[in-house]
């Protein structure tokens, strides 16, 4: 990959599969969502049912689910452009500037709450959403669709120094799905930041108290593993807001363009295929022991322990080398001026962030039984996905870095679980 500051980058080496991967993942990834989705609400008990009972013509479109859908965009654009929280600077681009981003979205989480809680004590049936998911997702993609039909036309526009690394080799439809601007902005409205964060996130989690409001007009009450899935994955989308800053600095914000993957990711994947779960939990009913139920509340404990601990070493690290809480670690000098961890966290496996994800993941599938395949989906995808970032990031760090990343990997030879990968 070819660039300087002022050309446009010329992207020579593909990935997923170059321009046939890519366009078949256009055509797969929304089928997938609504396939697992249907399969999903239908009653039928044990791993897969050959043919599926896939959703009529009629199943998919429904005019409400448009009207949420707009509603539900129009106003978390309006709590992002709300002056609250503080505004914050990303890192340093190829043209020397910074963007600024506001550090709003656990505002938006809490208003979202208020919100829920108030349609739920004026009696808003808020349960319906749940026979309408299938056209809510379809919806989602069609937004997602247009979105990043949008992005890709007015990248032509866009300076050369505004383009992503990745998505530029020239082919439309890789470009299209990888994405060719790295920071679409409308004035100070960041389209990937608020993609990335907003919608989709909180969305998942909405979705998640309207299956815990389903099973509780089925059923009387809700079960624990529902209660569990719901604790777990909040405990998760209010950790990422509350920690929204660190996003700036993540490879999607960083380095990827936005395009069909990423739009697609944020509003569809994340919200209809994360809280799987919870949507198998009000057409499967699951009762677990108060010994399963603690030793998942404990795997998730670890995970998370895991996750957070070892970001947030990163992060202080990256902010301030010399802060008490990093500086008695261990380093390793770079020729970029920048250092590399070897002890502490980073000193035990090169992910240890990953590792912890991959742990709440399967704590997130467990309070589902063993009884289908579906809830194990999100554990087994985030796994695929996770190993791909690792080879990405490694890739990327060893042309960054070159012999100080040889060094680092020699002295922590396991990428996520010690001893064995
Ligand atoms: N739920 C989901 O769907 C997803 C969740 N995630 C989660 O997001 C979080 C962030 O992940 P991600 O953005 O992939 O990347 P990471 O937070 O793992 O960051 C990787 C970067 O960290 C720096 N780094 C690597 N090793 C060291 C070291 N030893 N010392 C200091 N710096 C080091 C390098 O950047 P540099 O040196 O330039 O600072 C490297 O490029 C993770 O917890 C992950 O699990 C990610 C994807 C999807
Ligand atoms: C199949 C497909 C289209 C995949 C696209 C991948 C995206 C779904 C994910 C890429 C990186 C992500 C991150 C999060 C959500 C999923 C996507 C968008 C994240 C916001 C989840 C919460 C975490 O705490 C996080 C903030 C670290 C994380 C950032 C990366």
């Amino acid at each position: 990959m070819k660039s300087n500051k002022h050309t446009a980058p010329h992207t020579t080496d593909t990935e997923f599969g170059g321009e046939i991967g890519a366009a078949c993942l256009i055509v797969l990834l929304p089928i997938t969502v609504l396939f697992l989705l249907s399969v999903c609400v239908s009653e039928e008990g044990t791993v897969f049912h050959w043919p599926p009972a896939l959703p009529s013509q009629s199943d998919l479109y429904d005019p409400r689910a448009v009207f949420i859908i707009t509603g539900w965009i129009s106003t978390h654009i309006l709590l992002y452009l709300l002056p609250v929280g503080k505004v914050s600077e990303g890192l340093l681009l190829r043209d020397g500037s910074r963007l600024k981003y506001p550090i709003n979205g656990f505002h938006a989480l809490c208003v979202t709450a208020v919100l829920l809680c108030m349609c739920v004590c004026l009696g808003v049936p808020l349960a319906l959403l749940y026979e309408l998911m299938v056209p809510l997702a379809v919806c989602a993609v069609g937004v997602a669709l247009l979105l990043s039909l949008y992005l890709y036309a007015r990248s032509f526009w866009a300076p050369a120094q505004a383009l992503a690394i990745g998505g530029n080799t020239g082919h439309a439809v890789y470009d299209f799905f990888i994405g060719r601007e790295l920071n679409p902005r409308i004035g100070p409205f960041d389209l990937k930041y608020f993609c990335e964060l907003r919608p989709g996130l909180i969305g998942w989690v909405v979705l998640n108290a309207v299956m815990l409001l389903k099973e509780v007009e089925l059923r009387g009450s809700p079960s624990v593993s529902m209660l569990l899935v719901n604790a777990f994955q909040l405990l998760y989308v209010t950790d990422a807001l509350w920690n929204e800053e660190a996003v700036l600095s993540t490879m999607d914000i960083v380095h990827d363009g936005f395009g069909f993957m990423l739009a697609f990711g944020d509003l569809v994947w994340v919200p209809f295929t994360y809280g799987l779960q919870a949507a198998f939990l009000v057409s499967h009913s699951h009762m677990l022991t108060p010994f399963s139920a603690l030793a998942i509340i404990l795997l998730n404990g670890i995970g998370y322990y895991v996750f957070r601990k070892s970001n947030s070493q990163k992060n202080q690290f990256r902010r301030d080398p010399t802060h008490r809480s990093v500086r008695h670690l261990e380093t390793i000098a770079t020729a970029t001026g920048k250092r590399l961890l070897v002890s502490g966290w980073w000193g035990f496996v090169r992910h240890p962030n990953y590792l912890g994800d991959i742990l709440m993941a399967l704590a997130w599938s467990l309070p589902c039984g063993f009884s289908h395949i579906l809830p194990y989906f999100y554990v087994l995808y985030f796994s695929a996905l996770l190993v791909h970032r690792e080879a990405r990031d490694e890739h990327q760090c060893r042309a960054k870095y070159g012999a100080a990343w040889e060094a680092y990997c020699r002295r922590v030879p396991y990428r996520i679980i010690p001893y064995i990968y």
